[in-house]
């Protein structure tokens, strides 16, 4: 079992956290936080041990009625990995932490990719991050962008890729950022740093990016036009972006035509805190014309990193191949069950493979 402990139990941590609990061959070995409020007792309620993220405020969580198992150095002593989940920057300051005691570490898309030697994708680089020690899953928007971009190199090469990023203005529970009413380019210069940060997981790729943040909490939206290498029909293309277990490509007529409404479907099917790790398409905005593809997808920023995490774990624990790894997490996860009439949960798509000719 590869014990991974969690440090940072927010947005992204508590979903790690649970990911990680799910699969057969890992356990949390305990999460840190700052302080003792409704997140660490829902963690102490999931079984997982607890950790002071800062030892000075490890009383507070005795008085709050949280027992915690010692202070953040003893849980990466004690962990195989490290998933580091703090709030940007946060994780650069740690980094010397997780290598004083030779703990692999996995870092977040909100810090600089010179933090870690890899910056990871599942479906475009796992292997670059085999036995690694330090690792950087891409963010949100970065992970969106690199799942569609790796299958498009594969089978039909990139000239250019233009992609104007709709960001949702904050998280759910990010009333820091709120309330919000307005339309900012965000950032105003050109390309916003999604480009670059493509470029770390596709150092040749032709991209540039733009991106803009709404009054919404739901999901990214990308408008992305890609130059491809050959000439291409639009039914092509969707066949191989279905044949990626983790792109939906929505099916027309069945009323998903918005982030909205992607959401609640993804409630209803019964995912945990309605999360959606895929991309998620839209079928009938896949467009060509020549070797020029259009598109539109979402992006629910919360989550589409977590299975990314868990393969990160597998990776620089050098524990299965990318195939395996990404097989494995869609399995426990429930990406490609079967049984569901939309084409959601299409057991026929998996892991790496490409579409057939
Ligand atoms: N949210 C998003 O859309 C996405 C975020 N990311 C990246 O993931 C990382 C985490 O982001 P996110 O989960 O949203 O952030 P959150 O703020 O939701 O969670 C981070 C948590 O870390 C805890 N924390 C704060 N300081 C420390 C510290 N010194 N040591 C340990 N824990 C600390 C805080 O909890 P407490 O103080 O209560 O312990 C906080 O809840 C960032 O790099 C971000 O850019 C990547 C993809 C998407
Ligand atoms: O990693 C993210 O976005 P990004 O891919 O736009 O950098 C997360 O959605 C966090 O975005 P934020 O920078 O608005 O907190």
């Amino acid at each position: 079992m590869i014990r991974v402990g969690v440090n940072g139990y927010g947005t992204i941590g508590k979903r790690v956290a649970d990911a990680v609990a799910a699969q057969p061959d890992m356990e949390v070995a305990g999460v840190a936080k700052t302080q003792p409020n409704f997140e660490a007792h829902t963690a102490v309620e999931r079984g997982y041990s607890m950790y002071a993220a800062i030892p000075e405020r490890a009383p507070l969580f005795g008085d709050a009625g949280i027992e915690i198992a010692g202070v953040v150095d003893e849980l990466v002593a004690d962990a195989d990995v490290i998933v580091d989940c703090t709030p940007s920057g946060i994780g650069a300051e740690n980094r010397s932490m997780y290598a004083s005691y030779d703990t692999p570490a996995i870092f977040q898309g909100g810090e600089d990719a010179s933090v870690a030697q890899v910056s990871f994708n599942a479906r475009a680089n796992y292997d670059d991050a085999r036995g690694a020690d330090t690792v950087r899953v891409v963010s949100c928007n970065t992970t969106g962008l690199s799942r569609l971009v790796a299958p498009l190199e594969e089978e039909y090469g990139v000239e250019k890729v233009r992609a104007t990023l709709v960001r949702r203005g904050g998280d759910p529970s990010q009333h820091s950022r709120g309330p919000i009413n307005d339309i900012l380019p965000d950032p105003i210069g050109i390309p916003s740093h999604h480009g670059p940060d493509v470029q770390t997981i596709f150092p040749d790729l032709s991209i540039e990016t733009m991106g803009l943040k709404v009054p919404a909490t739901l999901m990214h939206v990308h408008a992305l036009n890609v130059t491809l290498g050959s000439d291409v029909t639009a039914a092509h293309v969707r066949q191989l972006l279905e044949s990626q277990s983790r792109v939906y490509v929505i099916p027309e007529g069945i009323g998903l035509d918005g982030a909205g409404r992607l959401k609640d479907f993804a409630l209803d099917a019964g995912r945990p805190r309605g999360d959606l790790w895929e991309n998620c398409v839209w079928g009938e905005s896949i467009a060509v014309e020549g070797r020029d593809l259009y598109l539109f997808q979402a992006v629910h920023q919360e989550s589409d990193v977590v299975p990314e995490n868990v393969d990160a774990v597998r990776a620089v624990t050098d524990s299965a191949d990318a195939e395996e790894s990404i097989e494995r997490t869609n399995e426990t996860l429930g990406i490609g069950l079967a049984g569901d009439p939309t084409g959601f949960n299409d057991s026929d798509r998996v892991g790496a493979e490409a579409a057939d000719d």
